[in-house]
Protein backbone atom coordinates (compact mmCIF):
# COMPACT_ATOMS: atom_id res chain seq x y z
CA UNK A 1 0.00 0.00 0.00
CA UNK A 2 1.10 3.33 -1.11
CA UNK A 3 0.65 6.18 1.87
CA UNK A 4 -0.32 9.82 0.82
CA UNK A 5 0.43 12.18 3.20
CA UNK A 6 -0.97 15.84 2.11
CA UNK A 7 0.41 19.19 2.57
CA UNK A 8 -1.68 19.32 5.41
CA UNK A 9 -0.52 16.76 7.05
CA UNK A 10 2.96 17.72 6.64
CA UNK A 11 2.01 21.47 7.93
CA UNK A 12 1.27 19.66 10.71
CA UNK A 13 4.33 17.96 11.90
CA UNK A 14 7.08 20.50 10.41
CA UNK A 15 8.88 22.14 13.55
CA UNK A 16 12.41 23.35 13.73
CA UNK A 17 14.09 21.15 15.95
CA UNK A 18 12.89 18.36 13.71
CA UNK A 19 13.69 19.98 10.47
CA UNK A 20 17.03 21.22 11.71
CA UNK A 21 18.47 18.13 12.98
CA UNK A 22 17.64 16.08 9.80
CA UNK A 23 18.90 18.72 7.67
CA UNK A 24 22.22 18.69 9.52
CA UNK A 25 22.25 15.19 8.89
CA UNK A 26 21.68 15.53 5.60
CA UNK A 27 24.64 17.68 5.20
CA UNK A 28 27.17 16.04 7.09
CA UNK A 29 26.31 12.52 5.55
CA UNK A 30 26.81 13.37 1.85
CA UNK A 31 30.48 14.44 2.60
CA UNK A 32 32.89 12.01 1.14
CA UNK A 33 34.76 9.82 4.31
CA UNK A 34 37.91 11.13 5.40
CA UNK A 35 39.34 9.46 8.28
CA UNK A 36 40.33 12.29 9.96
CA UNK A 37 36.34 13.81 10.36
CA UNK A 38 34.54 10.03 10.63
CA UNK A 39 31.15 9.58 10.54
CA UNK A 40 28.79 6.59 10.06
CA UNK A 41 26.34 8.11 7.65
CA UNK A 42 26.82 8.13 3.95
CA UNK A 43 25.25 9.23 1.16
CA UNK A 44 24.64 8.23 -2.55
CA UNK A 45 23.66 11.77 -4.30
CA UNK A 46 23.57 11.71 -7.87
CA UNK A 47 23.47 15.39 -9.83
CA UNK A 48 20.08 16.54 -10.09
CA UNK A 49 18.52 16.61 -13.26
CA UNK A 50 16.79 19.28 -15.18
CA UNK A 51 13.70 19.30 -18.00
CA UNK A 52 12.60 22.36 -19.20
CA UNK A 53 8.61 22.65 -20.09
CA UNK A 54 8.89 23.87 -23.42
CA UNK A 55 11.11 26.39 -25.22
CA UNK A 56 10.01 29.52 -22.83
CA UNK A 57 12.26 30.42 -19.60
CA UNK A 58 11.43 29.81 -15.89
CA UNK A 59 9.62 26.56 -15.80
CA UNK A 60 11.52 23.30 -15.34
CA UNK A 61 11.30 20.06 -13.55
CA UNK A 62 13.77 18.67 -10.81
CA UNK A 63 14.41 15.40 -10.53
CA UNK A 64 16.16 14.51 -7.49
CA UNK A 65 16.79 10.97 -5.87
CA UNK A 66 18.94 10.16 -2.82
CA UNK A 67 19.83 7.51 -0.71
CA UNK A 68 21.25 8.40 3.15
CA UNK A 69 22.52 6.09 4.90
CA UNK A 70 22.80 5.24 8.82
CA UNK A 71 21.32 8.73 9.71
CA UNK A 72 20.30 10.34 12.79
CA UNK A 73 17.14 11.90 13.05
CA UNK A 74 15.03 13.40 16.57
CA UNK A 75 12.61 11.68 18.36
CA UNK A 76 9.26 13.23 16.90
CA UNK A 77 8.31 12.13 20.69
CA UNK A 78 10.35 14.29 22.30
CA UNK A 79 12.55 16.80 20.09
CA UNK A 80 15.40 17.15 23.05
CA UNK A 81 16.14 13.47 22.34
CA UNK A 82 18.02 11.90 19.10
CA UNK A 83 16.65 9.20 17.41
CA UNK A 84 18.25 5.68 15.95
CA UNK A 85 19.47 5.48 12.84
CA UNK A 86 17.51 5.70 9.68
CA UNK A 87 18.53 4.93 5.52
CA UNK A 88 15.88 6.33 3.59
CA UNK A 89 15.77 6.06 -0.15
CA UNK A 90 13.89 8.93 -2.13
CA UNK A 91 13.01 10.88 -5.01
CA UNK A 92 11.98 14.22 -4.81
CA UNK A 93 10.15 15.67 -8.36
CA UNK A 94 9.86 19.42 -7.86
CA UNK A 95 8.88 22.25 -10.35
CA UNK A 96 10.10 25.69 -10.48
CA UNK A 97 7.80 28.04 -12.38
CA UNK A 98 8.64 31.66 -11.77
CA UNK A 99 5.82 32.83 -13.36
CA UNK A 100 3.29 31.31 -11.11
CA UNK A 101 2.58 34.14 -8.43
CA UNK A 102 1.66 36.68 -11.13
CA UNK A 103 -0.85 34.37 -12.20
CA UNK A 104 -4.63 35.28 -12.25
CA UNK A 105 -4.83 32.59 -9.13
CA UNK A 106 -1.32 32.86 -7.83
CA UNK A 107 0.56 29.77 -7.66
CA UNK A 108 4.19 29.11 -5.24
CA UNK A 109 6.81 29.36 -8.09
CA UNK A 110 8.03 26.17 -5.74
CA UNK A 111 6.20 23.07 -5.90
CA UNK A 112 7.35 19.73 -4.87
CA UNK A 113 6.34 15.37 -4.44
CA UNK A 114 8.82 13.38 -2.44
CA UNK A 115 8.53 9.77 -3.19
CA UNK A 116 9.89 7.51 -0.30
CA UNK A 117 10.68 3.68 -1.63
CA UNK A 118 10.97 0.39 1.11
CA UNK A 119 14.82 -0.47 1.58
CA UNK A 120 14.55 -3.95 1.36
CA UNK A 121 12.52 -4.47 -1.60
CA UNK A 122 12.54 -0.89 -3.73
CA UNK A 123 8.78 -0.81 -3.50
CA UNK A 124 7.55 2.70 -3.43
CA UNK A 125 5.40 2.95 0.08
CA UNK A 126 4.84 6.53 0.54
CA UNK A 127 4.07 9.97 -1.37
CA UNK A 128 4.27 13.21 0.50
CA UNK A 129 3.63 16.61 -0.81
CA UNK A 130 7.33 18.37 -0.80
CA UNK A 131 6.44 22.10 -1.19
CA UNK A 132 6.18 23.47 2.24
CA UNK A 133 8.96 20.68 3.53
CA UNK A 134 11.42 22.53 0.68
CA UNK A 135 10.07 25.85 1.61
CA UNK A 136 11.48 24.67 6.08
CA UNK A 137 14.58 22.44 4.33
CA UNK A 138 15.86 25.47 2.43
CA UNK A 139 15.13 27.83 5.14
CA UNK A 140 17.02 25.28 7.52
CA UNK A 141 19.84 24.92 5.32
CA UNK A 142 20.24 28.58 5.97
CA UNK A 143 19.82 28.76 9.61
CA UNK A 144 22.71 25.25 9.51
CA UNK A 145 25.14 27.30 7.59
CA UNK A 146 24.71 30.38 9.70
CA UNK A 147 24.96 28.73 12.85
CA UNK A 148 28.39 27.45 11.47
CA UNK A 149 29.79 29.50 9.28
CA UNK A 150 29.22 33.06 10.83
CA UNK A 151 28.24 32.46 14.32
CA UNK A 152 30.81 29.68 15.14
CA UNK A 153 33.90 31.60 14.42
CA UNK A 154 32.81 33.67 17.52
CA UNK A 155 32.68 31.01 20.04
CA UNK A 156 30.94 27.64 20.54
CA UNK A 157 27.92 29.90 22.02
CA UNK A 158 27.55 32.91 19.81
CA UNK A 159 24.28 31.87 18.21
CA UNK A 160 22.86 32.28 21.81
CA UNK A 161 24.49 35.21 22.72
CA UNK A 162 25.56 37.76 19.71
CA UNK A 163 23.32 40.61 18.36
CA UNK A 164 22.47 40.22 14.65
CA UNK A 165 21.30 42.72 11.82
CA UNK A 166 19.71 40.45 9.25
CA UNK A 167 18.35 41.39 6.04
CA UNK A 168 16.22 39.80 3.63
CA UNK A 169 16.54 40.46 0.12
CA UNK A 170 13.34 38.86 -1.83
CA UNK A 171 10.33 38.56 -0.21
CA UNK A 172 8.81 35.60 -1.92
CA UNK A 173 7.97 32.33 -0.41
CA UNK A 174 11.54 31.70 0.76
CA UNK A 175 12.13 35.39 2.17
CA UNK A 176 8.84 34.91 3.95
CA UNK A 177 10.18 32.03 6.24
CA UNK A 178 14.05 33.43 6.31
CA UNK A 179 12.24 36.56 8.18
CA UNK A 180 9.97 34.51 10.66
CA UNK A 181 13.03 30.97 11.08
CA UNK A 182 15.95 33.84 11.93
CA UNK A 183 14.20 35.88 14.15
CA UNK A 184 12.99 32.89 15.71
CA UNK A 185 16.73 30.97 16.16
CA UNK A 186 18.48 34.44 16.79
CA UNK A 187 18.94 37.71 18.34
CA UNK A 188 18.10 39.74 15.52
CA UNK A 189 18.07 43.43 16.50
CA UNK A 190 17.76 44.80 12.99
CA UNK A 191 15.43 43.08 10.63
CA UNK A 192 15.68 44.87 6.81
CA UNK A 193 13.27 44.17 4.18
CA UNK A 194 13.73 44.51 0.21
CA UNK A 195 11.83 42.76 -2.20
CA UNK A 196 11.48 44.54 -5.91
CA UNK A 197 7.31 45.08 -5.41
CA UNK A 198 7.58 47.11 -2.25
CA UNK A 199 4.22 46.23 -1.20
CA UNK A 200 5.34 43.05 -0.48
CA UNK A 201 7.98 43.88 1.91
CA UNK A 202 5.16 46.06 4.08
CA UNK A 203 2.80 42.90 4.01
CA UNK A 204 5.80 40.88 5.63
CA UNK A 205 6.78 43.45 8.17
CA UNK A 206 2.69 43.62 9.02
CA UNK A 207 2.38 39.62 9.51
CA UNK A 208 5.76 39.75 11.19
CA UNK A 209 4.91 42.53 13.83
CA UNK A 210 1.90 40.54 14.55
CA UNK A 211 4.23 37.42 14.97
CA UNK A 212 7.00 38.29 16.67
CA UNK A 213 6.62 38.73 20.74
CA UNK A 214 6.75 42.56 21.28
CA UNK A 215 10.03 41.49 23.94
CA UNK A 216 11.68 40.53 21.58
CA UNK A 217 13.36 43.96 20.38
CA UNK A 218 13.76 43.29 16.72
CA UNK A 219 13.51 46.76 14.68
CA UNK A 220 11.85 45.72 11.65
CA UNK A 221 12.63 47.97 8.62
CA UNK A 222 11.56 47.92 4.85
CA UNK A 223 13.80 49.49 2.60
CA UNK A 224 13.87 50.73 -0.60
CA UNK A 225 16.71 49.74 -2.08
CA UNK A 226 19.63 46.45 -1.74
CA UNK A 227 21.75 48.37 -0.64
CA UNK A 228 19.83 50.29 1.81
CA UNK A 229 19.09 46.69 3.28
CA UNK A 230 22.39 45.34 3.26
CA UNK A 231 24.96 48.11 4.20
CA UNK A 232 24.61 47.11 8.28
CA UNK A 233 23.86 43.66 7.98
CA UNK A 234 25.78 41.34 9.96
CA UNK A 235 23.71 38.15 7.83
CA UNK A 236 21.88 38.57 4.23
CA UNK A 237 19.75 35.90 3.15
CA UNK A 238 18.55 36.33 -0.78
CA UNK A 239 16.21 34.16 -2.20
CA UNK A 240 14.78 35.62 -5.80
CA UNK A 241 14.60 35.06 -9.48
CA UNK A 242 17.23 37.99 -10.41
CA UNK A 243 19.18 37.32 -13.08
CA UNK A 244 21.71 40.52 -12.31
CA UNK A 245 23.31 40.86 -9.29
CA UNK A 246 21.46 42.42 -6.58
CA UNK A 247 23.54 43.24 -4.51
CA UNK A 248 27.37 44.33 -4.60
CA UNK A 249 30.52 44.60 -2.48
CA UNK A 250 30.29 48.37 -1.39
CA UNK A 251 26.48 47.53 -0.43
CA UNK A 252 28.48 45.19 2.38
CA UNK A 253 29.93 46.11 5.90
CA UNK A 254 33.45 46.44 5.93
CA UNK A 255 36.18 44.35 8.01
CA UNK A 256 33.09 43.07 10.16
CA UNK A 257 32.45 39.62 9.13
CA UNK A 258 29.34 39.26 6.74
CA UNK A 259 27.52 36.05 5.94
CA UNK A 260 25.18 35.54 3.11
CA UNK A 261 22.90 32.82 2.41
CA UNK A 262 22.17 33.01 -1.43
CA UNK A 263 19.57 30.91 -1.94
CA UNK A 264 18.00 31.60 -5.27
CA UNK A 265 17.55 33.06 -8.69
CA UNK A 266 16.49 29.64 -10.69
CA UNK A 267 18.85 28.81 -13.09
CA UNK A 268 22.38 30.28 -12.72
CA UNK A 269 22.19 30.24 -8.73
CA UNK A 270 24.74 33.00 -8.43
CA UNK A 271 23.52 35.67 -10.92
CA UNK A 272 21.86 37.53 -7.97
CA UNK A 273 25.15 38.37 -6.19
CA UNK A 274 27.82 40.40 -7.94
CA UNK A 275 31.01 39.06 -8.76
CA UNK A 276 33.11 41.34 -6.70
CA UNK A 277 31.37 39.73 -3.37
CA UNK A 278 32.56 36.06 -4.73
CA UNK A 279 35.94 37.24 -5.25
CA UNK A 280 36.46 38.83 -1.52
CA UNK A 281 34.09 35.64 -0.45
CA UNK A 282 35.01 32.13 0.88
CA UNK A 283 32.72 30.30 -0.81
CA UNK A 284 30.84 27.08 0.70
CA UNK A 285 28.23 24.64 -1.08
CA UNK A 286 25.60 22.11 0.08
CA UNK A 287 27.36 19.77 -2.21
CA UNK A 288 30.06 19.23 -4.89
CA UNK A 289 27.66 16.84 -6.75
CA UNK A 290 25.11 19.43 -8.16
CA UNK A 291 28.04 22.21 -7.63
CA UNK A 292 29.60 20.82 -10.06
CA UNK A 293 26.94 20.74 -12.95
CA UNK A 294 25.05 23.97 -11.92
CA UNK A 295 28.31 26.31 -10.72
CA UNK A 296 29.80 26.62 -13.60
CA UNK A 297 31.20 29.65 -14.11
CA UNK A 298 31.03 30.49 -9.95
CA UNK A 299 33.62 33.91 -9.94
CA UNK A 300 35.55 32.62 -7.20
CA UNK A 301 36.72 28.33 -6.13
CA UNK A 302 34.35 26.73 -3.21
CA UNK A 303 36.34 26.45 -0.46
CA UNK A 304 34.29 23.28 1.26
CA UNK A 305 30.83 22.10 2.01
CA UNK A 306 29.10 22.98 4.79
CA UNK A 307 29.22 19.79 6.17
CA UNK A 308 32.94 19.30 6.19
CA UNK A 309 32.84 22.54 8.03
CA UNK A 310 30.36 20.78 10.80
CA UNK A 311 32.76 17.66 10.99
CA UNK A 312 36.40 19.62 10.85
CA UNK A 313 35.43 22.90 12.75
CA UNK A 314 37.49 24.97 10.22
CA UNK A 315 35.07 28.35 10.19
CA UNK A 316 35.72 30.92 8.33
CA UNK A 317 37.87 33.90 10.29
CA UNK A 318 35.82 36.59 12.27
CA UNK A 319 36.67 39.77 9.41
CA UNK A 320 35.84 37.48 6.45
CA UNK A 321 32.89 37.71 4.28
CA UNK A 322 31.39 33.80 3.88
CA UNK A 323 28.59 32.53 1.24
CA UNK A 324 26.63 29.79 1.84
CA UNK A 325 26.00 28.97 -1.82
CA UNK A 326 22.36 26.91 -1.49
CA UNK A 327 21.42 24.73 -4.11
CA UNK A 328 19.09 22.31 -2.16
CA UNK A 329 19.84 18.96 -2.29
CA UNK A 330 17.83 15.57 -2.72
CA UNK A 331 19.62 14.04 0.63
CA UNK A 332 17.80 16.99 2.79
CA UNK A 333 14.89 16.28 1.46
CA UNK A 334 14.79 12.29 2.16
CA UNK A 335 16.12 12.98 5.50
CA UNK A 336 13.74 15.31 6.33
CA UNK A 337 10.43 13.41 4.96
CA UNK A 338 11.44 10.36 7.17
CA UNK A 339 11.34 12.80 9.64
CA UNK A 340 7.78 13.87 8.57
CA UNK A 341 7.07 10.37 8.01
CA UNK A 342 8.44 9.24 11.38
CA UNK A 343 6.47 11.84 13.26
CA UNK A 344 3.33 11.38 11.21
CA UNK A 345 3.50 7.58 12.00
CA UNK A 346 3.56 8.29 16.16
CA UNK A 347 0.12 5.36 17.33
CA UNK A 348 -1.34 8.90 19.35
CA UNK A 349 -1.96 10.21 16.29
CA UNK A 350 -4.19 7.16 14.55
CA UNK A 351 -6.06 6.07 17.64
CA UNK A 352 -7.87 3.46 15.64
N1 LIG B 1 18.46 26.72 -2.67
C1 LIG B 1 17.36 26.01 -2.56
O1 LIG B 1 17.36 24.92 -1.99
C2 LIG B 1 16.09 26.55 -3.11
C3 LIG B 1 16.12 27.68 -3.86
N2 LIG B 1 14.96 28.22 -4.32
C4 LIG B 1 15.07 29.43 -5.11
O2 LIG B 1 14.77 30.55 -4.28
C5 LIG B 1 14.27 31.62 -5.11
C6 LIG B 1 13.00 32.16 -4.49
O3 LIG B 1 12.01 31.13 -4.44
P1 LIG B 1 10.56 31.45 -3.84
O4 LIG B 1 10.70 32.37 -2.68
O5 LIG B 1 9.87 30.16 -3.71
O6 LIG B 1 9.93 32.25 -5.06
P2 LIG B 1 8.80 33.38 -5.02
O7 LIG B 1 8.32 33.53 -6.41
O8 LIG B 1 7.84 33.12 -3.95
O9 LIG B 1 9.62 34.69 -4.62
C7 LIG B 1 10.57 35.25 -5.46
C8 LIG B 1 10.80 36.70 -5.01
O10 LIG B 1 11.87 37.24 -5.78
C9 LIG B 1 11.50 38.51 -6.31
N3 LIG B 1 12.07 38.59 -7.64
C10 LIG B 1 11.83 37.77 -8.70
N4 LIG B 1 12.54 38.17 -9.75
C11 LIG B 1 13.26 39.24 -9.36
C12 LIG B 1 14.19 40.10 -10.00
N5 LIG B 1 14.50 39.93 -11.30
N6 LIG B 1 14.72 41.11 -9.28
C13 LIG B 1 14.38 41.30 -7.99
N7 LIG B 1 13.51 40.53 -7.33
C14 LIG B 1 12.97 39.52 -8.02
C15 LIG B 1 9.99 38.53 -6.35
O11 LIG B 1 9.54 39.86 -6.11
C16 LIG B 1 9.59 37.58 -5.21
O12 LIG B 1 9.30 38.27 -4.03
C17 LIG B 1 14.11 31.03 -6.51
O13 LIG B 1 15.20 31.40 -7.29
C18 LIG B 1 14.10 29.52 -6.26
O14 LIG B 1 14.57 28.80 -7.37
C19 LIG B 1 13.75 27.66 -4.01
C20 LIG B 1 13.67 26.51 -3.28
C21 LIG B 1 14.85 25.83 -2.82
O1 LIG C 1 16.35 22.07 -4.12
C1 LIG C 1 15.26 22.40 -4.58
O2 LIG C 1 14.20 21.85 -4.31
C2 LIG C 1 15.24 23.54 -5.50
N1 LIG C 1 16.31 24.24 -5.76
C3 LIG C 1 16.04 25.28 -6.69
C4 LIG C 1 14.63 25.14 -7.06
C5 LIG C 1 14.11 24.03 -6.22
Amino acid sequence: MVNYYSADAVREVLTWPLVNKAVESALVAIVKEDPKTPSTSFAFQPKRTFTACGKEPGKILLTMPAYVGNYKLKSPRDPGEVEHTHSTLACKLVTSFSGNPRRDLPLPSIQAHVLLFDNQTGQLSAIMEGTDLTTWRTVSASLVATKYLYFRRFGAQAEQERNINVAIVGCGVQGQLHAAAFCAHFRVRQLNLYNRTHSKAQDLSYQLRQKLNIESGTQINVCSSPNEACQDADIICIATYSKEPLIQLADLKTNQGVHINAVGAGEIHFSEVAPDIYQQAKVYVDCYANAEAELVGLPAPITAEVGEIILNGNYPREAEISIFQSMGMASEDACVAQAVRNALSLPQRFPY
